[in-house]
């Protein structure tokens, strides 16, 4: 009930088209009611009466009712698809609009096939309930009361006795109402599942085919597949097993209304014209009944699709501006401090589980270039990432020119920081686009000279269509390097006074590496750099290197310095050094 009413509140923005289509289904109904009453009419004062002249007039105003109802069920429909598709527009733009503000935490753990299952077929259900069922279910009900209203007025015994099954009719309804929902539930997880499926296998499809396992992809899509038909075919023999009584009930209502209604007549209790209404008003009470076995399926699956929508806008952002706006980041020019610094990731126990960052203090100076070593997963990535604000510190604070990042305005914090991430992300626009994505306003020169530092200006020229060549998703059609290039002309073309290069290099050619750190030189010049490598090659040029072991600093100093005590970095330098003489 409380999401019907929460869904009931996305009708507001389109009130005067609600009260259009309640005010031509109230309109229509009444036709409805009044056309059975006119062929009464046509029967006792026209029939009966032998006045050719009244059978004319009611047969006109029949005539006349029946266009003035389908103009105005014309006009009805297109606002009732209107209020359906508003609230459709609403609740996708506010999903989406979530979506964007919700935290790297969220991303961790959602899953896409999911998201994108919630944002198509769940919204669809809940437009179906909203711009269709809903209206239509007021229509019934309107045309139910409507219907025995008149009859009762016509002739009260024969409508309460014909209407003897109905209380039957709607036992079975009340029966189909409580089991059909579970199953539309199931029906709709099932499909974000199947969804899920479908997604992961596309996009780790190279994945699959490189090991063979197709096979096994399609066995798991088909149980997933198997699982969803079995649950519609349960919910199928539901309806299979509700409607056709429903139907039979009916049928039933329409027969003693029939055998009834002629025995009055035959007994001049009732007149040959009400029993020919009565014929067309039961249809009145059949039908709505019979239609709210579908809307209920309707309702059903708005119902349980639309807390799958709300769980995710209903999801806390976590990590946002301060409420006043922020400082501004605009004063933000490159001194860091990592003070005290702690950091475990959301799902980790603190109490028991050692953090990913534990104390970590650092400061590095406006300009200055800083290394970051330290084997696999011992948090450096972790540790760049809380100066975006992609996660926020545990414990500790992160402080960037003397300011605490959470207390900055968060697209601006953003914005001064220019990113060139371990796993590159193209997206499926020209190269042109692809660097300009955080200057959109970017000009050709500006863009070429980002290019240039990234050495991937020559090759872009080379291509037929240079910088208005298009990349397929995820930037197919480019070697890894290359898309590595890509994503730092991107970060460059910010100009950023900090600047983060997760293994930005370690997908090219040792060549191409010394000619990318030969401009970077200059690009580095007056920012603060931090350069996250494995390769002792990529940190020649940093001021100071940082080592990291198990989310501490173990080791930090020059390079010389480094190389002249025991520890994690000598012992890179001497594997590097060994394995370049293999
Ligand atoms: N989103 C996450 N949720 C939970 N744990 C995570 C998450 N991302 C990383 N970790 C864990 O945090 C630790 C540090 O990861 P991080 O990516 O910072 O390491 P790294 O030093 O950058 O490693 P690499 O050199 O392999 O990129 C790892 O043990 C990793 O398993």
């Amino acid at each position: 009930m409380k999401v019907l009413l929460r869904l009931m509140m996305y009708l507001r923005p389109s009130t005067k088209w609600v009260v259009i289509s309640l005010t031509l289904l109230i309109l229509g109904t009444l036709i409805d009611l009044i056309a059975p009453w006119l062929l009464k009419e046509v029967f006792d004062k026209g029939i009966a009466k032998e006045n050719t002249k009244a059978i004319l007039l009611f047969t006109l105003a029949l005539a006349g009712i029946q266009v003035v109802k389908s103009f105005g069920m014309f006009v009805q429909g297109r606002s009732q698809e209107l209020v359906g598709q508003n609230v459709v527009f609403t609740l996708r733009k506010q999903m989406y609009e979530h979506l964007q503000k919700l935290s790297f935490g969220y991303y961790d753990k959602a899953k896409t096939g999911q998201l994108m299952s919630r944002m198509t077929g769940d919204i669809e259900a809940v437009k179906n309930f909203i711009g269709f069922g809903s209206l239509t279910m007021v229509g019934g009900l309107l045309t139910f009361v409507g219907t025995i209203g008149f009859m009762v007025f016509m002739q009260w015994q024969v409508t309460l006795l014909s209407m003897a099954t109905i209380p039957l009719l709607l036992f079975i309804l009340y029966r189909f109402n409580k089991n059909v929902g579970p199953a539309w539930g199931q029906i709709r997880e099932q499909m974000g599942r199947l969804t899920t499926t479908l997604q992961e296998n596309i996009s780790g499809i190279r994945v699959v085919k490189a090991f063979a396992r197709e096979k096994a992809e399609q066995d798991k899509f088909e149980s997933r597949n198997d699982q969803n038909f079995d649950t519609n075919m349960e919910r199928a023999k539901l309806e299979a097993k509700a409607f056709p009584l429903m139907g039979f009930y009916g049928g039933l209502t329409f027969l003693i209304m029939i055998w009834l209604g002629a025995v009055y007549v035959a007994k001049d209790q009732m007149t040959l014209g009400t029993f020919m209404a009565f014929q067309w008003y039961t249809w009145g009470i059949i039908w709505p009944l019979n239609m709210l076995g579908w809307q209920i399926n309707i309702m059903q699956q708005a119902i349980k699709a639309a807390p799958r929508v709300f769980e995710i806008i209903d999801t806390p952002v976590g990590i946002s501006s301060p409420d006043d706006g922020g400082a501004d980041p605009a004063r933000i020019t490159g001194n860091v401090i990592f003070e005290e610094v702690s950091f475990h990731f959301g799902d980790q126990d603190a109490a028991s589980e050692a953090g990913v960052l534990q104390e970590i203090n650092l400061g590095v100076r406006e300009g200055e270039v800083v290394a970051v070593l330290g084997s696999t997963g011992s948090g450096k990535s972790s540790m760049i990432a809380l100066l975006s604000r992609f996660y926020d510190v545990s414990r500790g604070r992160v402080l960037l020119d003397g300011v605490d990042v959470r207390e900055y305005e968060l697209e601006g914090l953003r914005r001064k920081i220019g990113i060139v991430p371990q796993e590159t992300f193209l997206f499926s626009a020209s190269i042109r686009e692809n660097i300009a994505y955080g200057v959109p306003e970017a000009t050709q020169e500006q863009i070429e000279w980002a290019a240039k530092k990234a050495q991937i200006h020559g090759f872009i020229e080379s291509m037929p269509y240079g910088y208005d060549t298009l990349i397929g998703e995820r930037g197919v059609g480019l070697s890894g390097g290359q898309r590595q290039r890509v994503a730092l002309a991107r970060a460059i073309l910010m100009d950023p006074p900090i600047l983060v290069l997760d293994e930005a290099t370690a997908s090219v050619d040792t060549a191409t590496e010394s000619a990318i750190h030969e401009e970077l030189l200059e690009v580095m010049k007056g920012r603060t750099t931090f350069i996250i490598a494995q390769r002792l090659s990529s940190v020649k040029r940093a001021d100071r290197i940082i080592v990291l072991d198990r989310g501490q600093i173990v080791q930090q100093g020059t390079h010389k310095e480094l190389f002249e005590q025991d520890g994690f970095f000598r012992n890179l330098f001497e594997m590097q050094e060994a394995a370049s003489v293999r």
